[in-house]
């Protein structure tokens, strides 16, 4: 506890209180000056951060570590701790406060003494060891998250604090407890924060996650979470902040096993990777799936959509393991094991039986292998001992490792290398046949069958579906690590078997699945959830929905949604929580106009806003808007690059803008970026991916006719008119 009770503001708050003028009172007084009350705990809290960073940095562990090796490992920890301690200028110390009632965990006594904590990123106590700051995962700090009018949970105020340049500068109450202030308002605070713009990375949002977010960022370690959300929903940023959440809940569980971030390339991930270092976790891997299965092949090959698709249907994984045991031979001659003068024999039937009773058990191929010898030398010591021997575990070894009983061992239970099973089957129809009998048509054997086969796993034009194929054949001959917890995120993307391959590395871990069914663009996205989860091996995850939208303005999603019933019908649209109006603005170029230059200049306008701007358009109409864009004099960064103050417009191709967001957007020419895919549908779901990217306006730039699913020029779409749909513009 860092102060006594709460102190009682007589009168709701619907405005943030604020100063002009930040702190330099030595002794506020909290009745008249409030704020400069919580600039002075702000102040005090600063202190004790830098008192416990100095602790840290003066600690001698000279005397307490046996040897260097020790003394290395203790020392690295101790450096990692002084990191955690920096007190970063433009992150505040805290964002929120709570006053509860009562003492917390105490009985809710009549007179009892209330409890007030400062939350934050980070717990920062005082020399006393008090709490001057509680870290936000603490369970003190879910009522921040959690409380409302109707079950304020015992608080009798939650405080927002408001920041410029890192300095406190406001606050905004809420009086949950109080029944003179009985109406749910937004904050103005939240809704501050959710409009900032946006320049460099994606960041965190720990001041102003919602309820319906921290149920899932706080949900428990062991059950898994699939959370389907429209764009803009925050599922991301609810996917990291819960992974930052089970690091603190479960720390030395996780440290052990392990924790893994998937995305769906390397922009996205680089976009995303300074979220979890900035709420204090740096160990947490990123990753793609092609990464994940990446070290048995290096992918150099492309397949067609009709291979890809087959070669990432489950089917394929009982093809594998059917190819694979089909290596499991039936022994047809007896082991002889020659010792000293005397021949103990195995004869084939017994050995049969132990091969056959391997295969029963549910253990890997390559497991099976290691356990065959031994049970071959335990049948050849039941016989010594019959005879009057007294054979030790060590008499097992030796005989274990007997030429005859390897010899047999090889000849009915080969070594298999995964990437050559794969081989055989893409390259030999005949054994692709005999496997794929009942579970593939010959047509779809002839889809995946390589048409000149290469001569080795080396000189092999592995495509990624291959490496996952490899994967699954790898998984089949030895266990693959599991981790403590896997975020995927974009994963209605996923071929059934990518989930497969995600799935065994959280086989005795959890996952947090986070996707969008309407923005899938594989042609093997998935349809359902249900489908998806039972591929990654936990059907019985919660399927929790989002549907306030933090991203997309109202007018903008209102139009991208008019593509919902051609691309995902029944999905409901996302309401946008953003106040601010935004703007949608569709802009007809004249035919025999030049589109490139209505672009470059839409993109100046965008430019001339604070924040990011995004022109997204297909990818085959990348090279000419670069080229119009230099000779324009704009210079432009790639998806992955960093927006900062001084680069602030990106070209990204459209294959590459999904989860991606930008202040502005500028969409060059809808019709070509449908047309960038292989089907109609796949290409108005790329199209609402590059619909739902702003933030604040987005511009769309066309000469072709605008896709029909889009709906008739003017058309009402929703709430409000798009503000800036010309009459001219549209779908003619
Ligand atoms: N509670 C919140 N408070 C403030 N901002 C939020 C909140 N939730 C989400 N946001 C912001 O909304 C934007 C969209 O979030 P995010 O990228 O996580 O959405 P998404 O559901 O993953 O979108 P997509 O489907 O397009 O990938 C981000 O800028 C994020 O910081």
């Amino acid at each position: 506890m860092s102060a006594p009770g709460p102190s009682h503001a007589p009168t709701p708050e619907s405005e943030p209180r604020s100063s002009p003028e930040p702190g330099s009172n030595p002794g506020p007084d909290p009745e008249s000056d409030p704020l400069g009350r919580e600039r002075a705990h702000l102040a005090a809290s600063r202190a004790a951060l830098r008192a416990m960073r100095e602790d840290a940095e003066a600690l001698d562990i000279r005397d307490v570590t046996a040897n260097w090796v020790n003394a290395a490992v203790l020392g690295a920890q101790i450096d990692e701790r002084i990191k955690s301690l920096a007190d970063l200028s433009h992150t505040p110390l805290f964002f929120g406060r709570l006053d509860y009632l009562h003492r917390v965990g105490a009985d809710q006594a009549e007179g009892a003494e209330g409890e007030r904590f400062y939350i934050g990123r980070r717990h920062v106590h005082d020399a006393a060891g008090d709490p001057m700051v509680v870290d936000w995962r603490a369970p003190v700090s879910q009522p921040f998250y959690r409380a409302s009018r109707k079950d304020p949970l015992d608080v009798g105020l939650r405080r927002r604090f408001g920041y410029t340049g890192g300095e406190l500068t406001a606050y905004e109450d809420e009086h949950l407890s109080d029944p003179a202030e009985s109406e749910e308002r937004t904050s103005k605070l939240l809704q501050a924060e959710i409009e900032r713009p946006r320049v460099g990375p994606m960041r965190d949002i720990v001041a102003t996650i919602q309820p319906e977010q921290d149920e899932i960022v706080r949900s428990g370690l062991s059950g898994s979470v699939c959370v389907q959300g429209g764009p803009g929903t925050g599922k991301t940023a609810v996917g990291l902040h819960r992974v930052a959440y089970l690091l603190y809940a479960h720390r030395e569980r996780l440290a052990r096993t392990g924790t893994l971030v998937i995305g769906p390339n390397k922009s996205f991930l680089h976009y995303i990777e300074q979220v979890l270092p900035a709420l204090g976790e740096l160990e947490v891997k990123q990753a793609t799936v092609d990464d994940l299965v990446a070290p048995h092949a290096e992918v150099r090959g492309a397949d067609g959509a009709g291979a890809a698709v087959i070669k990432g249907d489950a089917r394929m994984a009982e093809v594998l393991r059917r190819a694979l045991r089909s290596h499991v031979g039936v022994p047809t001659e007896p082991v002889v094991v020659v010792r000293g003068s005397r021949r103990w024999r195995v004869p084939a039937y017994e050995l049969e039986e132990i091969v056959a009773e391997l295969l029963a058990r549910d253990i890997r191929y390559g497991a099976a292998r290691d356990a065959l010898p031994q049970r071959i030398a335990h049948a050849v010591l039941v016989r010594m001992e019959e005879a009057g021997e007294a054979p030790d575990d060590r008499v097992q070894d030796t005989v274990a490792r007997a030429p005859a009983v390897k010899a047999a061992v090889k000849a009915v239970w080969p070594a298999v290398d995964p990437a050559k099973l794969v081989l055989r089957l893409l390259s030999d129809a005949e054994f692709l046949a005999e496997h794929a009998e009942g579970l593939l048509s010959a047509d779809e054997q002839r889809t995946i069958l390589w048409p000149r086969p290469p001569r080795s796993v080396r000189s092999a034009k592995w495509s990624a579906a291959d490496a996952v194929l490899i994967d699954e054949a790898g998984d089949l001959v030895s266990r693959t690590h599991s981790l403590g917890h896997v975020v995927l995120d974009e994963a209605q993307d996923l071929s059934p078997m990518q989930y497969r391959a995600v799935g065994r590395r959280c086989t005795t871990g959890s996952a947090t699945v986070l996707g969008d069914l309407a923005q899938g663009t594989t042609p093997w996205a998935t349809a359902s959830w249900a489908e998806a989860l039972r591929h990654l091996g936990k059907p019985d995850a919660a399927v929790e929905e989002l549907t306030a939208g933090f991203r997309v303005p109202r007018d903008v999603i209102a139009y991208a949604s008019r593509l919902l019933p051609s691309i995902s019908p029944g999905l409901a649209p996302v309401s946008s929580v953003r106040e601010s109006p935004g703007s949608l603005s569709v802009r007809r170029v004249e035919p025999g106009a030049a589109v490139s230059e209505a672009v470059v200049s839409a993109c100046a306008e965008a430019l001339r806003h604070e924040g990011s701007t995004g022109l997204i358009a297909a990818d085959a109409r990348v090279p000419e808007l670069a080229a119009a864009l230099a000779a324009a004099g704009h210079a432009y960064l790639s998806p992955g690059e960093e927006t900062t103050a001084q680069a602030r417009l990106t070209l990204v191709p459209a294959s590459l803008a999904k989860g991606l967001e930008y202040d502005y957007v500028v969409l060059d020419e809808p019709a070509a970026v449908v047309e960038g895919e292989p089907d109609e549908r796949t290409g108005l779901r790329r199209l609402y991916v590059a619909l739902t990217r702003a933030v604040s306006g987005l511009t769309i730039v066309h000469r072709d006719p605008l896709p029909p699913a889009l709906g008739q020029p003017g058309l009402h779409p929703g709430p409000g008119r798009p503000s800036g749909v010309s009459p001219v513009a549209g779908g003619a």
